[in-house]
């Protein structure tokens, strides 16, 4: 397995970030350019003052001269109000712009993202991504480019008027400077993989919170609250706890950074005042630079604390890259027209050979080995656990073998593109998603220029039509985000008619029918075989009842194929088979009787 960070930590996030921002190069270099003017219209403002306190010093001040002043003064600050309303104005939509087309663009690749990369992600990472991850960069473009960018050039400037005063004034000023450097360097050491530790903490936190929210109603119903959801009480006191060392290491130090900053004055009026004496400056020269220079450095608080953020704007960069780097695959040239599964060439549809898969350590699927005869119907059953639905998972391209090879006639799955799988299997489960939209939308997303006969013939089969005719607009239905306003079956009767509509030759259903009862699924898979004959039917199911027709039967136990025929032979043979058609008709019996009647209801 790779190692995620690592991988992160190599992917370089500086090249990425200016090509992000290179659309908005122009705006931008307008914004820095005014933001240094703004930076110098501070300096006159000092100079006013002093000049207010020396005529004030030799009491030659006239009336008109104080208002003079008094109205330069207002002139040079209304300037760089002005011009840094104006620096923030361009950088805010340089910003806005960027982020609209960063959003687009990673709304279309998440589209194109190959399914391994989502599955891989939990949904608060890519949360994470698309709006945390985006939005630092809205700081990053509108408010540190000027602000920092003004908070270097202000001390830049005011160490250059000091130095026209009198150089050996600017050496003073500048004297805590080297100190407060050092001390910054040190406060930074070892605080990169702190950084990268509280990103990935922040993601996991978002994912659990967004399974919280989801599972909120479960909780609810067994009045369970916010402690007893073990996982994200583990993330919050993993995210106090690192938020707290982080505290702990850094705040001295910032603490002390700060005063350093600010203590420049120690130096400098002292040594301006020993200049004054020996006459070397003016005293109104001594005062404007103990003006200028006591605050000077105080703007490097800000380009040190973003020197800090800017770990975690690099590190959202990173994560952005793999998904920003998508791009639509071209249908795989190799492979083979829908239509070809029904041929001869094609006899076996399927192949599964030697198939192993692993959740990390956990063997789930072993030396997996099996066909599906082009147009023929399989079940594939067997304990809960065994990996009937990790089968389905495979052919749905939403994991990868780590050994052994499935082949869609004689081409292997793994050579073929995402569109090029879901043109030929298709897959159906019980967990339904279904979108906002009209139900025909919904029912056509495999299919978008299915006709309406071909909309309603697979809503019939997948016995949907009923329900459909009596909701308020028919097909017209509008369905919420997550289809609130259907019931679990409806959804997923919505589902397989779905996957009916897409006409993939290989059809893949994992528990789909489990809505309906014993009759109806029985009755449902002849329609399926009667409407679709050449479609091959990979059926997973906990009613063996319902596939007992089926032209083959795959007995899965702990992730290997221990048999497979028909259900009379297996009946015969297979004990886990025997054992699962006997453990049914238990369950279909069972029920909760009083206390001591249990003897008697079983002899
Ligand atoms: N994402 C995952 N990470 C780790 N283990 C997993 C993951 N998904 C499934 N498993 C495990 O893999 C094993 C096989 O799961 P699978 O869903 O394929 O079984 P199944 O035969 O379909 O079971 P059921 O009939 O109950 O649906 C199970 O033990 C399950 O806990």
């Amino acid at each position: 397995m790779t190692d995620g960070t690592s991988a992160r930590n190599a992917i370089p996030a500086r090249p990425i970030l200016w090509r992000l921002l290179f659309p908005e190069r122009h705006r931008l270099a307008l914004a820095l350019a005014i933001t240094l003017l703004a930076a110098l219209a501070e300096l006159p403002p000092y100079a006013l003052l002093s000049q207010s306190i020396g005529l004030a010093l030799t009491g030659t001040a006239s009336g008109g001269d104080l208002l003079g002043l008094a109205g330069w003064m207002g002139a040079a600050l209304l300037i760089k109000f002005l011009l840094y309303s104006l620096a923030y104005y361009l950088s805010h939509v340089a910003a806005y712009r960027l982020l609209a087309d960063i959003r687009q663009t990673l709304v279309r690749r998440l589209a194109v993202a190959p399914l391994i990369w989502l599955q891989r992600h939990s949904s608060g990472d890519l949360k994470k991504i698309v709006l945390q991850d985006v939005e630092r960069l809205e700081q990053f473009i509108a408010h540190h480019t000027v602000e920092c960018l003004a908070a270097l050039a202000s001390p830049v400037f005011v160490a250059l008027v000091l130095a026209w005063i009198d150089w050996r004034l600017a050496a003073a000023a500048l004297l805590t400077l080297p100190l407060a450097a050092t001390l910054q360097a040190l406060l930074m050491r070892g605080l990169g993989p702190r950084i990268e530790d509280y990103g990935r903490t922040i993601g996991a936190l978002n994912g659990a919170t967004v399974e919280y929210i989801r599972n909120a109603p479960v909780m609810k119903a067994f009045c369970q609250n916010a402690r007893s959801f073990e996982h994200m009480r583990d993330l919050l006191a993993r995210y106090h706890a690192m938020i707290t060392a982080m505290t702990r290491k850094t705040v001295p130090g910032w603490s002390a950074f700060m005063v350093l900053l600010g203590a420049n004055i120690v130096f400098l009026l002292p040594f301006g005042l020993w200049l004054h004496r020996q006459h070397a400056l003016e005293l109104t020269e001594v005062i404007l630079a103990v003006m200028l220079g006591s605050g000077m450095l105080k703007p490097l608080f800000k380009v040190a604390h973003f020197s800090s953020e800017i770990g975690e704007i690099l590190a959202g960069v990173r994560r952005l890259a793999p998904l920003l780097a998508f791009q639509p695959t071209a249908p795989a040239a190799v492979a083979p027209a829908p239509a070809a599964a029904a041929d001869s060439a094609f006899a076996d549809a399927i192949t599964f050979d030697r198939v192993s898969f692993s959740y990390g350590a956990r063997t789930i699927l072993q030396d997996v080995s099996f066909t599906l005869k082009a147009g023929g119907f399989t079940a594939l059953v067997g304990p809960s656990g065994a990996g009937k639905s990790t089968i389905a998972h495979l052919m749905g391209g939403l994991v990868l073998a780590d050994r052994g090879d499935i082949r869609v006639g004689a081409v292997s799955l793994s050579s073929l593109s995402e569109a090029g799988r879901a043109g030929l299997i298709g897959v159906a489960s019980q967990d339904s998603f279904l979108f906002a939209g009209t139900l025909m939308d919904n029912l056509r997303l495999g299919r978008p220029e299915a006709g309406a006969d071909m909309v309603r013939h697979a809503a019939r089969i997948a016995q949907a039509e009923d329900f459909i005719a009596a909701l308020p607009e028919g097909y017209a239905t509008t369905l919420g985000e997550r289809g609130t306003r259907l019931s679990g079956g409806e959804r997923q009767r919505i589902a397989l008619a779905r996957a009916l509509i897409s006409q993939t030759p290989v059809l893949v259903l994992d528990e789909a029918t489990a809505f309906a009862d014993g009759r109806t699924e029985r009755r449902f898979y002849q329609a399926l075989r009667a409407a679709y004959p050449d479609q091959t039917l990979l059926v997973i199911a906990h009613r063996l009842t319902a596939i007992a027709q089926a032209d083959q039967i795959l007995v899965l136990e702990d992730g290997r194929v221990i048999d497979g025929g028909r259900h009379a032979d297996l009946l015969e043979r297979c004990p886990l088979y025997q054992t699962l058609w006997r453990r049914q008709f238990d369950s279909e019996t069972w029920s909760i009787r009083p206390k001591g009647t249990a003897d008697a209801a079983h002899s």
